[in-house]
């Protein structure tokens, strides 16, 4: 399985290892916003993962009109067809994938996720614009032989995700800052194009709460560490981000409190 090559990319959380592997784990949600799993065997084998990919391969061949049929539950979680902002960039969404009716709902409409065309004349160009996700985490199963995803660290500096076939990268998003007061770094990324091929990416977002307000917890609020953001609902920060095109986290600096 795969080992950290070094302080340049992204740190891998082995599953059998804990509590033995918390303090690395915060270290990555602190600094990368973003982690590698690997050893987590028991809970979603590679079996499952390779047919997981058959299936979404062959959904990306229906028919437009068919896949058009995957509308969406919440803004953005439906089929999103290539456009002028992401241009080789084509999605299925299954919204709620722990509700069985929803997967029902979704079999028979059909229903997935991330695809990139990449051509000899799209490298360079890039696949998903940057980024940051909305939700709290996003589980990636991400191609297992095309790059391309880059995530920022908190420096600043862009790095390469290597693709680790078998394994499983969380990133951290937007609720995730909120919910640490800032403490966790919900990762910027994109996808650039680096190579001619099909890039096959399966992505589960855990989402914020459908009613409760997101707001940081109070133990972690103290006169060293203020409140950083003011009480929200969750889906009214995704109107927000998606009406006004914010897509790299600066919805979230409007909801700053003001000290
Ligand atoms: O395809 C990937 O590797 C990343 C996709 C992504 O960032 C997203 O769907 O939010
Ligand atoms: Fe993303």
């Amino acid at each position: 399985m795969a080992e950290d090559a070094g302080r340049n990319s992204v740190p891998v959380i082995d599953m059998q290892d804990f509590p033995g592997q918390l303090r690395r784990l915060i270290e990555a949600c602190e600094d990368w916003g973003c982690f590698r799993i690997v050893n987590f065997g028991g809970i979603v084998t590679q079996s499952v993962m390779v047919e997981m990919k058959e299936v979404v391969r062959s959904l990306f061949e229906l028919p437009a009109e068919v896949k058009m049929r995957n509308v969406e539950v919440i803004a953005g979680s439906g089929y999103m067809a290539p456009s002028e902002i992401n241009p080789l960039y084509e999605a299925l969404g299954l919204y709620d994938m722990a509700s069985v009716r929803a997967v029902d709902g979704f079999c028979s409409n059909l229903d997935a996720t991330p695809h990139q065309s990449f051509t000899p004349e799209t490298v360079g160009l890039p696949g998903v614009q940057l980024h940051t996700d909305s939700s709290f985490l996003t589980v990636l199963q991400d191609d297992e032989v095309i790059g391309g995803l880059e995530v920022m660290k908190r420096c600043g500096k862009f790095e390469a995700v290597d693709p680790c076939p078998g394994s499983l990268l969380v990133n951290l998003g937007d609720i995730a800052t909120v919910w640490s007061n800032g403490r966790f770094l919900n990762v910027k990324h994109r996808v650039m194009c680096k190579e001619a091929g099909t890039r096959l990416s399966i992505a589960s977002f855990l989402l914020g709460p459908k009613e409760a307000p997101v707001e940081v917890p109070l133990r972690l609020v103290d006169q060293e560490h203020p409140r950083l953001y003011v009480p929200f609902v969750y889906q009214d920060y995704r109107k927000l981000r998606i009406s006004n095109k914010l897509h790299i986290a600066e919805a979230l600096d409007r909801l700053r409190v003001q000290y």
